[in-house]
This record gives C-alpha cells, structure tokens and sequence, in this order.
C-alpha cells in the first residue's frame, strides 16, 4: 500500500517525498531533505511513515469515527470553512494553508460567528483543528466551548460532542420560539367585549349576582387570581423539575368572551320560553338549587391534562363560540361525556367549559334525580333542562349519569333512561342552541347505546400523571400551609401514583385530621402525609383501569 503525500508537500518535491507506509523505518533521506519552514508539516508526514498499514487503517478507522459525529450530525451542520477546512484536508495541524486554486465556491463564514466563546475561546480562533475553539485540541473529547442558546457557561450542557449535544442557533430559536408561545398559541385570539350588563341572554333569576360561572360575583382581576392558581401564585418547582418528568406545558388563560358578539347557531340567542309541562315554581326552584355560583374554572386550574383540555378547547368551545358560518356547515356539537374514574377532575372540567363560554353553569347529580322516583325524577329533569334553556348561554353538567340508567340495579333510576333520551333530544336540539350538555359517568359500560349516541362526542379523564399530581399536592398542601421539600415532594408524588385529584385533595384532609389541624399551630410536615399515606389509597383497581381505556378504543372521541 502507497500513500503519496502530495497535500503534506508541494507537488514538485513529489517524487522525493514518496512514502512507503509499510515500512516501519524512515529514510533518513526524508529527514534530510526536509525545508526548515515545513517542520512541523514534515513531522506530521514522518509519523505517518513510521507507522504499518494496520495501524493507518485503524487511524483511518478512528478518524472516520471522530469526524463521522460532525459530518452526519443531524443539525445545521457546519461548512467545513468553520472548522478550518483548509488545513484539514492538507492534512496538517494547526497550520490552515490557504485552498488552492480560486476563491471556494460557497462562502466559508465561520458557523459559529456569533457563539458566545467561539472566537475568544482557548484555542485562539484558529481555522485548524488542532487549535479549533470549538473543537479541543484533544479529538477523544470533542467538546464545544459554547453554544447559541446559552453562551459559554451553558457549554456543559451541550458538551456531548458532535452526535447530538450541539444546537446549531436556528434550531435554538426555535425551541425558544415554541417555548414561548406553546402549543395552543393558535388559539389565541382577540378578547371579546366585555357583556352588556344588562343583557338579555339572562333572563330567569339573574339577579346580576350570580351567573352561574361567577362572573358576576368574582372582582375585576379575580380571573388572573385564579388562573394563576397553578403558575403564579404557587411556586411551580415541581414545574420544571426533572424528578416529576417533563415540563407541563403551562396552559394559556382565554379572556372572558362575551356570548352576545356569537353569531347565531352559536352559543349565544334569546332564551326560550321554559316547555309546557314545566311549571314556574319547579323551574324557579330548580335553577335556584341548581345554579352553581363557584369561582371561575380556567383551563390552568385543571392540572395536567392538556391533550383533553386541547381537544375539549378545539371540538367544543371554538366551535361552539365561533360556529362556521357557512351554509351546511356542520352544527357545533351539543353533547359532551366525561368519563373515567371517582375524582378525576370530570366536573371540574365541567365548570371550566362554562367558564370558558361564559355561560351558566348548571349542576344535577344522577342519583338525586333518581333518589326521588321514578315521576318526580322525570319532572325534575325535565326542570333542569328547560332551566338551562331559560338562560342561555348554559351548561347543564349531570354527573353520575350512570344513575339514570337501568344497568342500575334499583328500579326507579333506570325507568328515568326514557325522559333523559328525550330531554337529550329536545334540549340540545336545533331549537336549543344555547345548551350544552356535560355528562359525567364512572361507570361509562352503563351507558347503552342509545344513551351513547346522544353524546356526541367522549372523552376520557384519566387520572393525573405526576407531574399533575405535584401541582395538585402542592396546590393542596399550600392551602394548608405546608411546604415540603422538593425530596419530599417527589417521594409524595412517587407514593400516590394511582390516586385521582380527589383522592390527593382526601390525602391533605387526613393528614390534617391526623396531626389534629388546625387546631395544631404548625404547618403539615412530611410525617403526617406519610401517616396519612396508610389510610388514603388510591380507589380505581388496573383492571377498572383498564376498562376504561378499552371503552375508550372502542367509544371515545380520542385525544
Ligand atoms: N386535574 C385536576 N386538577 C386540579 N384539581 C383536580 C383535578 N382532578 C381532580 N381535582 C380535584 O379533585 C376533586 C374531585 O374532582 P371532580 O369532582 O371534578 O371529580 P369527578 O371526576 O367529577 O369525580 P366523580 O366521578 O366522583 O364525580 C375536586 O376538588 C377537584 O378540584
Ligand atoms: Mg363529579
């Protein structure tokens, strides 16, 4: 094998300089012949002819491997003129000859103009590799001695070498970019005007202190309040926290709407005269009981869950807010079940959808619609709906729908299957545009399937993830005046895999009760909720789990 030097001299000393690569003693006529000003190149070409063939081809191998990494690197890859191009395909260290021949063809700006560290870092921003400030002099730990994202003090960060640790500055900005908007900027639009207050949508007992989603009640400024539940006004360690795994994406607060400006087929029209049958007492009392005057829900209260609250914002609210308007455009959905186990958020998320269409909330358990009969129940459903429809925009939540239906052993909640199918049918119909229908089940293999497909669409809650469970811990344990550690809360996090929101909320009680608060004038320790651990235990069995996420496949709405 023969290796002629021709880029390590010049081509007219070719035929002195002629290596043999097999031999393993140079000619000491080499060494004679070499100029003074070429030394260190000279040295350079007389390693290589000390050495076997199996050794240069591991060289070879080696280097191929080195540079493979910068070569076959998946970002914006560098043009060779920023790692010294020149002198590296001349086969020489440190030394950058200039290319041979006319200017290169693509203009060699350094890629790393503008990394902080580049050009002052130790190496003295030369073109060679060898004295590369981005490359260390040491090939066997490739390291970059800064970075577009955050200068040279985060370098460690992407000191993997060149496989993957490097983020060329365009991929940088635009992480940053995503960063910084989220995945639901595109939702964001424009805040409505503010309603009218005296509008007309309200009718029926809308005494202007209670519209059922607290706007009215709440202070101005009270919506950021609470929107900042999970990222303002707790500290979010566990936010950013590798312990509790990746970063919830912070879910963007929507200004309040004004139902008024929806065009009609939306959310917002007249009320309509409560149906026949529905007599004014029962209606009033029922609105009266049924009314839920609590604070605002934003979508940042619900801990986690962000690929339902997306979909949830994006088949439901948008369309019902802002429908199509052209002509056969589908009408938004009137319907809506939330499904999956005891305390998973489902009402919760109920309450925000009427905060989030700014329309009444109206609430009614299954079971104390059953509790009474089988006539009575059927009247006071048929109040329920026709209250709903008396105050549009409005959001009737039924949860425990389960109860309504005959898979329910006792008799009277199934005979109320028939009103509710009807009530479904009439309330969200087209003459009721201003109603949506929450339903919520733990049970959802009762629903048959006729009471299913009245449900437009379906979605699962499933029970929080950890990062989830720590803002709802945090968030409980805050209201009680404790603050763990964040070893402690990653352990409390750990322990509770498998609890619902409610069965953490249960957790906080017990541990309170236990260390007799608030009686007690300390806050909650770890040791409390550890004693507590032992009584509170997660409700849903995997199986039940699983269950659902089958009924999911086969029903859901996906998300
Ligand atoms: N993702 C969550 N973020 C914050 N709080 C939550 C979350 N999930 C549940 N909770 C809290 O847990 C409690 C129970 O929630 P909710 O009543 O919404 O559960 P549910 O699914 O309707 O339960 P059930 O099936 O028993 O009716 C509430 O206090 C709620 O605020
Ligand atoms: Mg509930």
């Amino acid at each position: 094998m023969h290796w002629t030097p021709e880029h390590a001299q010049p081509l007219n000393q070719w035929p002195e300089q002629h290596l043999d690569v097999s031999s393993t003693t140079p000619s000491p006529a080499h060494k004679l012949e070499l100029p003074p000003g070429g030394r260190q190149r000279c040295h350079y070409a007389w390693a290589h002819d000390d050495i076997s063939a199996l050794t240069a081809s591991n060289l070879l191998k080696r280097y191929a491997e080195k540079y493979s990494g910068v070569l076959d690197s998946p970002y914006e890859r560098p043009s060779l003129g920023g790692y010294g191009d020149t002198a590296f395909l001349n086969g020489a260290k440190g030394e950058p000859e200039p290319w041979p021949g006319p200017d290169p063809p693509y203009p060699l700006a350094s890629l790393h103009e503008g990394l902080p560290g580049t050009k002052s870092g130790g190496g003295g921003g030369s073109g060679g590799l060898g004295g590369s400030p981005v490359l260390a002099g040491n090939l066997s730990e490739p390291l970059y001695a800064g970075n577009a994202c955050g200068g040279p003090s985060a370098a460690p960060e992407y000191a993997a070498g060149y496989g993957g640790g490097y983020l060329a500055p365009g991929y940088c900005r635009k992480a940053a970019d995503e960063g910084a908007e989220g995945r639901y900027r595109k939702y964001v639009y424009e805040p409505a005007k503010a309603p009218a207050v005296d509008n007309a949508s309200y009718p029926a007992a809308d005494n202007g202190e209670c519209r059922g989603n607290g706007f009215r009640t709440k202070p101005p400024g009270a919506a950021e309040e609470a929107s900042g539940k999970y990222g303002g006004g707790v500290p979010l360690k566990v936010l950013g926290s590798p312990v509790y795994g990746p970063q919830v994406e912070p879910f963007e607060k929507f200004p309040e709407r004004a139902p008024a400006s929806v065009p009609h087929g939306g959310f917002a029209v007249p009320p309509v005269e409560p149906s026949k049958g529905v007599d004014q007492g029962t209606l009033e009392l029922v609105t009266s009981k049924m009314v839920d005057c609590g604070p605002p829900v934003q979508w940042a209260d619900v801990a986690g869950q962000g690929a339902l609250k997306a979909a949830l914002e994006e088949e439901l609210v948008w369309p019902l807010l802002r429908p199509p308007v052209y002509p056969g455009s589908p009408r938004p959905p009137r319907t809506v079940l939330l499904f999956g186990p005891r305390g998973a958020g489902k009402a919760l998320l109920g309450r925000c959808l009427a905060t989030q269409l700014g329309a009444t909330l109206l609430r009614v358990r299954g079971a104390s619609l059953a509790a009474p009969g089988a006539s009575e129940g059927a009247r006071l459903l048929q109040a329920a709906f026709a209250a709903a429809r008396c105050r549009p925009p409005a959001v009737l939540l039924i949860s425990e729908l389960d109860a309504l239906l005959p898979a329910r052993d006792d008799g009277a909640a199934g005979a109320l299957q028939a009103p509710l199918l009807a009530c479904l049918d009439s309330g969200c119909g087209a003459r009721a545009d201003g109603v949506l229908v929450v339903g919520t089940t733990s049970r959802p293999a009762a629903l048959d399937e006729a009471t299913r497909r009245r449900f437009a669409l379906r979605f699962y809650v499933a029970l929080p993830d950890s990062p989830a469970r720590g803002q709802i811990l945090q968030r409980a344990l805050a209201q009680q005046g404790c603050a763990l550690n964040d070893r402690e809360l990653a352990a409390l996090v750990q322990g509770t895999q498998g609890f619902s929101g409610g069965e953490l909320g249960q957790l906080c009680q017990q541990a309170a009760a236990g260390a007799g608060l608030p009686g007690l004038q300390r806050p909650l320790s770890y040791k409390d909720l550890e004693a507590a651990l032992a009584k509170v235990g997660p409700r849903a069995s995997p199986k039940e789990l699983d269950s659902f996420v089958e009924w999911d496949k086969m029903y859901g709405s996906g998300h």
